[in-house]
């Protein structure tokens, strides 16, 4: 029998109120064959929270990502989800459950068309292709391109909208703004805003560049080696230069 936590036929938001507790990572030790990368990480994202991930290169942002989903190897503590424990539990259950995953490598399925790409993906929930077209009109304007026709901003589009269409309960995406044009970063970024506080979605996002990161979430963590050395609100953290300098070397 399946797991009530892991029902996807419920919509998205209704099983997770704002504010209860939607992933917990308690202790978590975690690498890959016998490196540990994360240390002792512990963690809470509550319903409708945004959560920023930032550090130097190298500390872990994606092996904290790949930890959620279930793609590294686990050495210690434990992973909840809507307060069951999945530390165990496969990447393929993870996703059906709910927990949405736009990697760094940005790959639409390129025989197919952008439209394919969304509707083949889809879950019952809030998000419809009407929808992610409403908040992305360049894809609805490239619709009937396939897959490897589109830019890279486009792509990027596309595969947020697709994982959009499994109507995740908690998104992540890693360095969505990498490699694109600052026009396409000012287009995306207004876009994931509009996803946090307009939509209240659920995510964590990596990304490179904090100012970025820091204006369109709520929460920041910072890593070092594996471990959170800073956990504030971001809009704190944006309005703190001394701490920008010494935790990120970002003067502004
Ligand atoms: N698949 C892997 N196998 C073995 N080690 C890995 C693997 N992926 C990452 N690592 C190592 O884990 C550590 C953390 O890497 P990770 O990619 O999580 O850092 P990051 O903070 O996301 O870095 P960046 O900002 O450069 O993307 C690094 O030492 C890296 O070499």
């Amino acid at each position: 029998m399946m797991d009530p936590a892991m029902d996807r036929t419920r919509p998205a938001g209704t099983a997770s109120p704002a504010g209860a507790v939607l992933l917990e990572l308690d202790h978590v030790d975690a690498g890959y064959g016998d490196a540990i990368v994360l240390e002792q990480l512990s963690l809470r994202i509550e319903a409708g929270r945004s959560l920023a991930v930032l550090g130097r290169n190298g500390v872990g942002k994606t092996t904290l990502l790949e930890t959620i989903v279930g793609n590294t190897r686990l050495m210690g503590g434990a992973l909840r989800w809507q307060g069951r424990d999945i530390t165990s539990m496969a990447p393929n259950q993870r996703a059906r459950g709910g927990i949405g995953w736009v990697p760094q490598e940005r790959e639409a399925f390129p025989s197919l068309t952008v439209q394919e790409n969304l509707t083949v993906v889809a879950c019952p929930g809030p998000w419809t292709l009407a929808r992610v077209y409403d908040l992305f009109p360049r894809l609805r304007e490239r619709r009937r391109n396939f897959g490897n026709e589109l830019s890279g901003g486009e792509q990027q589009m596309l595969v947020i909208a697709r994982a959009l269409m499994t109507n995740p309960k908690l998104l992540l995406l890693d360095e969505p703004m990498e490699g694109l044009a600052p026009i396409v970063v000012e287009e995306l970024s207004a876009a994931i805003r509009r996803l946090h506080d307009e939509e209240g979605l659920t995510s964590i996002v990596v990304e490179q560049h904090p100012i970025i990161a820091l204006a369109m979430t709520q929460d920041v963590i910072v890593l070092e080696r594996g471990q959170i050395i800073h956990h504030a609100p971001s809009a704190e953290l944006a309005r703190d230069g001394e701490a920008l300098d010494r935790l990120l070397g970002v003067t502004a």
